[in-house]
């Protein structure tokens, strides 16, 4: 059911595409691709349900390939969905792959005429607003030369100011905000801002979250396919940017689990600092801690050649925030740290050595340190 004030209404909306598969070349790959079931669907689009209202500037976002692009291309009727229900209510133009729409032996003015008579709009109307559209676009002299001869920033700020001027009530945008120098890059912001706090409606596809917080009023994160979150932009985008982190952590185990075959790793020992001095009836206190991207690394202390086993585990919470972006998902181990206190009473005077040493699975040295003491 239509509501009045709604500009886009998305109702159970499935997308899937056609997996294609390259041409078989030999005879094993036909006979083998003869036996392939029917053709194969990808699922990108699961039951999505949008309200978009009259005047609101919503950021569409997600991960490469969530289907952000798919959802706007349903919504211009480029693509059509499987299911569902797409409805649009007002003009719509939009901005989605760059230039798409111009004839490109055209001359940018003939372009413009071209594009803005598919809106609706009559010679005469064009004829008032192309010098706007020029001047907007910033193309000078070049608006008389065929686009195929403009760069893709030219093209791009072509296409801004069609898009712009042929008084569309609705607007789609995909990733317009990192196209072209910086320049008409905030001249296209101050734009959309003047747009949204009128009464157009605005849905943007972008990767610049920062410009995104700053100009929706609204952000809608797709992730597998369905609509994760929908409301505040910095809401969204925060969880959102949470979850990349988390994801990002687990493909990272799941690459060391398959398949790494070279890990780092990092280690310190924070005491006995180096030419520390203590008496027999101490004990020798050693601390540090090991980070590896290796799941099972092992941590072997030696005093003099003597392999000291009984050393405790310990969490070390810091380590696993400050090392995130090193380690990612790679520090695993809860316990990087590792603290012993070490009975000496047995050694005789002098400079003894303790060494610390991290191995990886293959029983390769990752990283080591070495320090020396003296018993008196
Ligand atoms: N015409 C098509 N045929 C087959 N698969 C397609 C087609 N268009 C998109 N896809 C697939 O659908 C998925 C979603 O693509 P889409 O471009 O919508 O993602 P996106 O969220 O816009 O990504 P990005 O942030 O990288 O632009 C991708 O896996 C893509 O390969």
């Amino acid at each position: 059911m239509q509501t009045k004030e709604n500009a886009i209404e998305v109702r159970h909306l499935y997308k899937k595409f056609k997996v294609v598969y390259d041409k078989p070349q030999t005879l094993k790959e036909q006979i083998i691709s003869f036996h392939r079931k029917k053709a194969e669907y990808r699922s990108v689009l699961e039951d999505i349900c949008i309200n978009i209202k009259k005047g609101e500037t919503v950021a569409l976002i997600g991960t490469n390939g969530s289907g952000k692009s798919t959802l706007l291309k349903l919504m211009t009727k480029i693509l059509y969905p499987n299911a569902g229900e797409l409805k649009t209510y007002g003009k719509l133009t939009s901005l989605l792959e760059l230039g798409a729409g111009f004839h490109p032996d055209f001359s940018g003015r003939e372009n413009i005429y071209f594009n803005a008579s598919i809106f609706g709009l009559t010679r005469k109307e064009i004829d008032a607003r192309i010098q706007d559209i020029i001047d907007f676009s910033e193309l000078g002299d070049f608006i008389d030369n065929p686009v195929r001869t403009y760069s893709s920033g030219m093209y791009m700020r072509l296409a801004f100011s069609v898009a712009i001027n042929v008084d569309a009530e609705i607007l789609l945008i995909d990733e317009i905000l990192g196209v072209g120098d910086q320049y008409f890059q905030d001249k296209c912001f101050r734009k959309l801002e003047e747009l949204r706090d009128g009464d157009k409606t605005v849905v943007i596809v972008s990767h610049s979250l920062d410009t995104l917080r700053e100009l929706c009023n609204r952000a809608i994160w797709i992730y597998k396919g369905k609509v994760q979150m929908d409301g505040e932009p910095n809401e969204v985008i925060d969880a959102y940017l949470q979850q990349v982190i988390l994801d990002h952590k687990a493909d990272s185990k799941n690459q060391v689990i398959e398949k790494k075959d070279k890990y780092v790793g990092h280690m310190v020992i924070d005491f006995p600092q180096n030419g520390a001095v203590l008496s027999h009836n101490e004990k020798l206190k050693l601390q540090g801690w090991e980070l590896s991207d290796c799941l099972h690394a092992r941590l072997e202390v030696m005093i003099d050649r003597q392999e000291i086993t009984a050393i405790d585990r310990i969490e070390r919470a810091d380590l696993l925030i400050i090392y995130e972006n090193q380690f990612g998902g790679y520090a695993t181990n809860p316990t990087p740290g590792f603290h012993a206190e070490i009975d000496v009473a047995d050694l005789v005077n002098g400079t003894h050595h303790i060494s610390v040493k991290v191995y990886d699975e293959n029983e390769q040295l990752l990283c080591m340190e070495e320090r020396k003491f003296e018993l008196i």
